[in-house]
């Protein structure tokens, strides 16, 4: 039974208002789930595939939906799991500069190129406190304070990534810490691309997973850094967890930004079935893939942005970038849109996108505020 994973999860019941643990099992070979009811001694789920999941989904901490449900990964259900996971997964923290923010696109998609699967990410603009906090290792360095005045000087976007040997996977993937000599020793590298000097260097990376779980404290930890909306002349797109998931995610942000629309918010959401029907519910009734729809919109995570750039144009400029909902129709009639480009089907059509320009804010701020508390 070695191709088999147990994890105990937990799954908030809304009806009954408390918390259920099961035990899930997850058989690699196949790639089928079982869940256990530990409580009621029963199962729970019986044996079935489930091909959307992949083993870099399962981690402790991880949030997954299956079945509409959203199960938090609280623990190894035994010694041969945790053994074999926490010897080959390692979680790290990775960090845009404010010199870098404008690329951050093309930064996530070096990412998702390299293998990483991305967890949590936020862009956030951090306090003085916060930067000192962050940077304490340095606080005897010559540079400290410049330092602290350049990460605070404008918004920075943390991401948790996870992946085998990920500490040195992303600082390889990062480069040598002054950006002309990445230029010169690591060619492909992130501050090489864009980075500047030995201090304006693109990005930050976790030097071992102690102090990343620290690092990552500070933006997703019990107090949480504030998203970056400002809910003002803005829309709202959301990357379907399908495009997250294929890695899409860098390229779509890159053709957002070239377009010239500005990405002033981004966060990364596991929703619940309850908020998606909620977010979704204009639809429902009027399209018949409502409850398709909602159940792509919790098969993982998304990420949400706040587009602006455009003033009050923004809402409806930014529709007709992104083209029409159904990809069949826009790769015939738009083929140079978003959706043309990145979607598959009606459901799977790469992003969803703010329909009526009146409606733009409250669906930003749906995310932005009301599912960020
Ligand atoms: N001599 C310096 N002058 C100015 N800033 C510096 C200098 N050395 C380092 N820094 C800044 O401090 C950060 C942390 O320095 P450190 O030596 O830990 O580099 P690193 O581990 O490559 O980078 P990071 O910790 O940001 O991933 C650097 O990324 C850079 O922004």
């Amino acid at each position: 039974m070695d191709d088999r994973l147990n994890f105990i999860v937990e799954w908030y019941d809304p009806h009954a208002a408390l918390i259920r643990r099961y035990q899930f099992l997850y058989y690699t070979k196949d790639n089928t789930v079982e869940m256990y009811d530990i409580k009621n001694r029963r199962i729970f789920l019986k044996r079935s595939k489930y091909d959307q999941l992949e083993l870099s989904d399962l981690h402790i901490g991880a949030n997954i939906n299956i079945h509409s449900r959203q199960l938090k990964f609280v623990d190894y259900g035994d010694e041969a799991t945790k053994k074999k996971l926490s010897s080959t997964l390692e979680k790290t923290i990775a960090m845009i500069k404010p010199d870098a923010v404008s690329k951050v696109g093309h930064i996530m998609d070096m990412i998702f190129s390299d293998g990483f699967h991305m967890s949590k990410a936020i862009m956030a603009q951090l306090s003085r406190t916060d930067a000192q906090r962050f940077y304490a290792v340095h606080q005897q360095k010559p540079f400290f304070n410049e330092l602290v005045d350049f990460i605070t000087s404008g918004k920075v976007v943390a991401m948790e990534l996870i992946g085998n040997d990920a500490v040195k996977h992303w600082r390889t993937l990062a480069g040598p810490t002054d950006s002309a000599v990445a230029r010169s020793e690591a060619p492909n590298s992130v501050r090489a691309r864009f980075g500047t000097d030995k201090q304006t260097n693109a990005v930050h990376g976790g030097d071992s997973p102690e102090n990343a779980a620290k690092e990552l404290n500070i933006f997703f930890g019990p107090q949480p850094q504030k998203n970056t909306a400002k809910l003002l002349d803005c829309t709202c797109c959301v990357i379907k967890p399908h495009a997250v998931s294929a890695g899409h995610a860098g390229k779509i942000i890159i053709a957002i930004q070239d377009a010239g629309f500005e990405v002033s918010a981004l966060q990364m959401f596991n929703m619940e079935r309850a908020n998606a029907e909620e977010f979704f519910e204009v639809y429902k009734g009027v399209v018949a893939e409502y409850t398709d729809m909602v159940q792509e919109l919790t098969s993982g995570p998304c990420i949400a942005l706040e587009i602006t750039g455009k003033g009050k144009q923004t809402p409806d400029e930014f529709r007709e970038f992104v083209g029409p909902a159904d990809p069949e129709i826009a790769r015939h009639l738009r083929p140079r849109t978003l959706r043309a480009v990145y979607g598959q089907d009606k459901i799977h059509n790469g992003v969803h996108c703010t329909d009526l320009a009146e409606d733009a804010l409250l669906e930003t701020e749906y995310f932005f505020r009301i599912l960020a508390q």
